[in-house]
């Protein structure tokens, strides 16, 4: 499948346990870190100062028990392996917090002014707002730190509604936040929750999007390769592994067009095997076949520069296209060949000239300004040719334009 449109229900739970983790953790340390020193401070006078330090270090404790918690949860991806352990633990966390929090102010209530624990109420309010914009992620995790917090002050405002004038009232009002926060949290955490879902599939369209790609380079160059090995095919003859009569019909058009332009020569040479229907009458098509790429082979070693070709042009026919060579240097490299196939000794009894295989070679040149046509050099070629086997075989003839 190219593109999935919608999260997968354990996917978008793992991205948001994520998402909570990864924004969540500074900033409820730091919210609830200042709300210790701010309940230090105002304490400060009205507590046993062991009590109050008692309590500091254990919320410090337990928040840097919080902090770790969340750090291997996400440095071992324990969020994608196991993410119900990591949402009970989260809300384990998130519970203790609110319980200790509610927890302080009921001890305080009974000792310290009324002022001063209504402005601790305050700052438990604050701490829970300020956490509620990143803590969102999970809604049960800002819900249980919520109620965590606020209830039981407000059952215990409520239970005690004589000790103070405003205790009842304030009671009220506290079950009146946790209601309102309880709203505005759900239509938060619906915006959170779409917010992870799109970028989801945006990440899902374009990591699909690369795969594609990379797919798609693959399989162009497999295209291409196939495309140059049925190129190659196409012009490679199969029994001696030299280019075919094809090859040579595109080189010979390519080299006449480059030397008609830039009025620099070409040489070719036809090359024929003397008394080639006696050798295969006598020793069978198959020991000609295997002379045949001997002297393939031969003839691919006398061309060494770039541009040089050597092909076999039909039967037992071959042919060089020297480019750059003039008459002379054509002969030199005729005269090469000629001593290489005498070297190769292949035996052939039946032949007049010689008791081992000969070549009979035509050479045709095209001069710097002539119009010769891939043809005409083809037919000279040939001509020469000709006449090499009239003067005996074994020898090499020029025409030249
Ligand atoms: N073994 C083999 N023989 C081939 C192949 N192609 C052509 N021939 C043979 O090459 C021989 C060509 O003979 P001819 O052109 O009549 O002349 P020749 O006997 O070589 O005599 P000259 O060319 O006049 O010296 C024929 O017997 C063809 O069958 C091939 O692919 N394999």
């Amino acid at each position: 499948m190219i593109y999935q449109r919608h999260i997968p229900p354990e996917e978008l739970f793992a991205a948001q346990l994520e998402m909570l983790m990864q924004n969540g953790r500074i900033a409820t340390i730091a919210a609830n870190l200042l709300g210790v020193l701010a309940t230090v401070a105002l304490f400060w006078q009205f507590m046993p100062l062991m009590w109050l330090l008692l309590w500091a270090g254990g919320v410090m404790v337990l928040l840097l028990v919080r902090s770790r918690y969340m750090s291997n949860a996400l440095l071992e991806q324990r969020f994608r392996t196991h993410p119900r352990r990591v949402y009970w633990g989260l809300l384990l966390g998130s519970v203790v917090t609110g319980l200790v929090w509610s927890s302080a102010f009921i001890a305080a209530a009974p000792q310290t002014p009324a002022s001063v624990h209504y402005v601790f109420l305050l700052l438990i309010f604050l701490v829970t707002i300020l956490s509620m914009g990143v803590t969102l992620a999970l809604r049960e995790y800002f819900l249980a730190q919520l109620f965590a917090a606020l209830w039981p002050i407000a059952w215990w405002c409520m239970v005690h509604y004589w000790d103070q004038p405003y205790n009842l009232l304030i009671g009220w009002v506290t079950l009146g936040i946790c209601a309102l926060l309880l709203l505005v949290s759900n239509r938060v955490y619906l915006s959170i929750r779409n917010l992870i879902a799109v970028t989801w599939e945006r990440e899902a369209m374009a990591r699909d999007l690369g795969n594609l790609t990379v797919s798609l380079r693959d399989r162009n160059r497999q295209l291409r390769d196939a495309r140059r090995q049925l190129t190659d095919l196409a012009n490679v003859d199969e029994l001696t592994g030299l280019g075919n009569r094809r090859l040579v019909n595109r080189v010979l058009q390519e080299e006449v067009n480059r030397s008609r332009r830039s009025g620099t020569e070409l040489a070719i040479i036809m090359l024929d095997v003397d008394y080639f229907k006696s050798y295969n009458d006598n020793q069978g098509h198959l020991a000609g076949d295997r002379v045949l790429q001997q002297l393939a082979d031969v003839m691919q070693r006398a061309v060494n520069r770039a541009g040089e070709v050597a092909a076999r042009y039909g039967g037992e026919e071959f042919i060089l296209i020297l480019p750059g060579l003039d008459q002379d240097a054509a002969l030199d490299i005729a005269g090469r060949l000629r001593e290489l196939v005498e070297l190769a000794r292949i035996p052939h009894g039946d032949s007049p000239v010689s008791p081992y295989i000969t070549v009979s070679q035509g050479i045709a040149t095209m001069q710097s300004g002539s119009q010769s046509l891939p043809s005409d050099l083809v037919r000279r070629a040939d001509q020469a040719l000709y006449r090499a086997k009239a003067a005996g075989r074994n020898a090499i003839a020029v025409t030249s334009q």
